[in-house]
């Protein structure tokens, strides 16, 4: 259940990555579109502003040669045009993020040029009723033409530049900001990362903690805590399930000389090699444990006095033929056993009474042997 809660969290976590991810290309992307769409629309507006001074000159030149219908109406859609050019842009740089202060220069010298189109109009209108351009007109229109050529020529190239430099500012703090953002993202990331790795580590450790709280150092296996808990669930399940349930308890028969005749150590691993013995007898749902010193249990659900005494026998058998380590290996070993069945409404504390008794009774009758 653990397992699954925690797998639970690293696949939260993934999903967490999945998500930061795409938020973060969906910002990369919009960040992109919007750094390009602010002033583009602009520049566009300017690049085509631009060619407009240029054509100015070009109509007055043509006009001055020859004041005919064809360049008065060419330098009337100029008039027309240029304003509604000047409008475009003034509307573009109102509504921008730019410091009012860097383009109002260019903005007032476009004003100015607004300003004079109309005496540029009238002294065409002048012209255009007769076709015929007096010196006086001629100067005038040369003097006005150039004034506002180079007004507007100048006032779109810096507007142009001002703009460029912008574009620049702007991208630059883009890319900043966009590093700023992964690398915080970044850290969030590692941030939530290291703490579900230490929860992860912490859950190993605490299930180290009660594995280690539930088993006998020596043989690895249960030990009487964890028997008692086992115990408590079988009676529950058996009582439920109307299934029997058996008792077998184990003592070595005198261990003390094995210990006295060949050391402690020798002594330790007899008591292992007892345990894997014991295992390798029971079943895989029996639950084998050390109850301390020598004396060893095996619970068996499922399982009437008979299928215990089996078992019994079985070890006995096993017991006798197991070989001891080298020094000890004249020495035998035998096991003597108590054997008990759970009654009806019984707990674990009278079915282990009962075949402590047998064990009892086992011993006294020689060991060897099981009773019950
Ligand atoms: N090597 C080793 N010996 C242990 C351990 N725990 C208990 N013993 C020894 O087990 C022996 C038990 O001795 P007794 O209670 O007299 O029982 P016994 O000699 O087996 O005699 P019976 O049970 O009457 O057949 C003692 O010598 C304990 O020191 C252990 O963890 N390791």
């Amino acid at each position: 259940m653990r397992r699954v809660r925690s797998r639970g969290l690293w696949v939260g976590y993934l999903l967490m990555v999945g998500v930061c991810l795409a938020a973060f290309g969906f910002y990369l992307t919009e960040a992109r579109r919007l750094v390009g769409a602010n002033y583009t629309a602009m520049v566009t507006d300017l690049v085509r502003a631009q060619e407009d001074p240029d054509r100015l000159r070009l109509v007055l030149d043509s006009l001055l040669d020859s004041p005919d219908r064809i360049h008065l109406a060419q330098l009337n859609e100029l008039i027309w045009r240029i304003p509604l050019r000047i409008q475009g842009l003034r509307n573009h740089l109102l509504r921008s993020d730019l410091a009012p202060a860097r383009y109002t220069p260019y903005l007032e010298e476009l004003t100015y040029v607004e300003s004079r189109l109309p005496t540029l109009e009238q002294v065409i209108a002048r012209v255009g009723i007769d076709n015929q351009l007096t010196p006086e007109e001629g100067r005038q229109l040369r003097e006005l033409g150039m004034e506002l050529e180079e007004a507007l020529a100048w006032s779109y190239s810096e507007l142009n530049e001002l703009l460029h430099r912008a574009s620049a500012d702007q991208r630059r703090f883009m890319g900043r900001l966009t590093l700023a953002v992964a690398v915080l993202l970044l850290m969030l990331l590692v941030a939530i990362g290291g703490v579900l790795l230490m929860l992860h580590r912490l859950h190993d450790q605490r299930e180290t903690m009660r594995h280690l709280s539930l088993t006998d150092q020596l043989t690895g296996l249960n030990n009487r805590r964890r028997l008692l808990q086992e115990a408590g669930q079988a009676f529950v399940r058996g009582e439920r399930q109307g299934t029997p349930l058996a008792l077998l308890l184990l003592d070595l028969d005198h261990f003390k000389q094995i210990n006295d005749a060949y050391g402690h150590p020798l002594g330790d691993e007899v008591l292992i090699r007892f345990a894997r013995l014991l295992e390798a007898c029971a079943r895989r749902m029996d639950v084998v444990a050390r109850m301390g010193g020598e004396e060893f249990a095996i619970l068996m659900p499922d399982s009437d006095i008979a299928a215990a005494r089996r078992l019994a026998e079985r070890i006995l058998h096993a017991v006798r033929d197991m070989p001891l380590p080298s020094r000890a290996h004249a020495a035998g070993l035998t096991v003597s056993i108590g054997v008990a069945e759970a009654g009806e409404n019984g707990d674990f504390e009278r079915l282990y009474a009962q075949a402590d008794r047998r064990l009892y009774r086992a011993k006294a009758q020689g060991r060897d042997r099981a009773e019950g």
